[in-house]
């Protein structure tokens, strides 16, 4: 079978949130998709009051097809510090009308501050490898892991769009949705991640420049961070941008006009325009990039600023990743 479900930018494209069915009679809540992590967890009637911003809950004690995975437990810490943790239920889980009869689904006994002030997104469902859940005694596998056998295609594409309505879809492609030939490249999942290598990058119409290094596809973070030396040849190209340790990465004058950012993925040139690296404004006058340095990470992380100019395929089937522009 197949599926699709629509997923709709918070401000700034700083997240996307898309609809989950949860449980029997089913309960939606909008979950962030998030191709870097590997937990589906949720708000529930068990998240302490004080740490809730009006989020919608999911409440395993109205789901008849709801069941407490005994003595399991759950603890995630995310690179930028925010953490969440708590116990686990097994339940029915339908996306886009695609359903697992029997998905670990985590309830949040404790969400850390940036969580709590999210008031939209009611959890996160991972979409990495399943190697990396942490889920224990047992790790459990993903919403994806668990459906792919059953899905005409091993697969699920990402739409994310600028200020606008994008789509997730499983199980097949959507030609209409992209344009050109897609690029497959190979994943190196060795951390989990649907990790890939570039093959370079251009700023606006300047030559390309050939390099090869590790970066993952992140729908989960909303910026593209990349090696420092590419991020300071980019902004070079900018009048008025500086590094401002204070904000902690480059701002510019918001009334600039920005160069495209080209990167290479073998012999394919994926193409974002340069109005996507204005992330948001500080002040009226002053904006914050949405290119930044990876150099205190280790890896490069294409995040939501670079999928948005893209339509990426990930392929279970044969751990692939494929671009295209649109
Ligand atoms: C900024 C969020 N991204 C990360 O922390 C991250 C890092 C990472 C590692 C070190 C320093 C900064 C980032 C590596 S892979 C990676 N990606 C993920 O961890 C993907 N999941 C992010 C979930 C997430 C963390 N904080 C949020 C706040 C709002 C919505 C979602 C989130």
């Amino acid at each position: 079978n197949f599926g699709t479900v629509e997923t709709i930018p918070e401000a700034f494209d700083r997240e996307y949130l898309s609809p989950v069915q949860i449980g029997t009679p089913p309960q939606t809540v909008n979950l962030n998709f998030d191709t870097g992590s590997a937990d589906l967890w949720v708000n529930t009637n068990e998240t302490p009051e004080n740490q809730q911003n009006g989020q919608v809950e999911y409440n395993p004690t109205l789901s008849s097809t709801a069941k407490k995975m005994e003595g399991a437990t759950w603890d995630i810490t995310y690179g930028d510090g925010s953490a969440s943790s708590g116990i686990v239920y097994t339940d029915v889980v339908s996306i886009g009308g695609v359903t697992v009869q029997s998905q670990a689904v985590e309830s949040a006994q404790q969400v850390s501050s940036s969580f709590q002030a999210d008031a939209a997104s009611s959890g996160l469902l991972g979409l990495a490898y399943g190697t990396i859940n942490t889920v224990q005694p047992v790790q459990q596998k993903t919403f994806f892991e668990n459906a792919m056998n059953d899905l005409a295609s091993p697969l699920f594409t990402v739409n994310l769009m600028k200020q606008a309505a994008g789509s997730y879809d499983f199980g097949y492609i959507n030609a209409s949705e992209y344009t050109g030939e897609i690029q497959y490249t190979p994943v190196d999942n060795s951390r989990g991640f649907w990790g890939f290598n570039p093959s370079g990058f251009q700023v606006g119409n300047s030559s390309f420049n050939a390099s090869s290094w590790y970066a993952i596809a992140d729908t989960g973070t909303s910026l593209l961070l990349l090696p420092s030396g590419m991020v300071d040849i980019y902004w070079s190209a900018v009048s008025g941008a500086k590094f401002d340790a204070l904000q902690g990465g480059y701002t510019f004058p918001c009334n600039t006009t920005l160069p495209s950012f080209t990167f290479g993925v073998e012999e394919y040139r994926g193409v974002i325009p340069g109005h996507f690296m204005n992330y948001a404004a500080i002040t009226k006058t002053t904006c914050f990039g949405g290119i930044q340095s990876s150099d205190a990470l280790g890896f490069s992380i294409f995040g939501d600023v670079a999928l948005k100019a893209q339509f990426v395929v990930f392929d279970g089937g044969d751990n692939t990743l494929g671009w295209a522009n649109k």
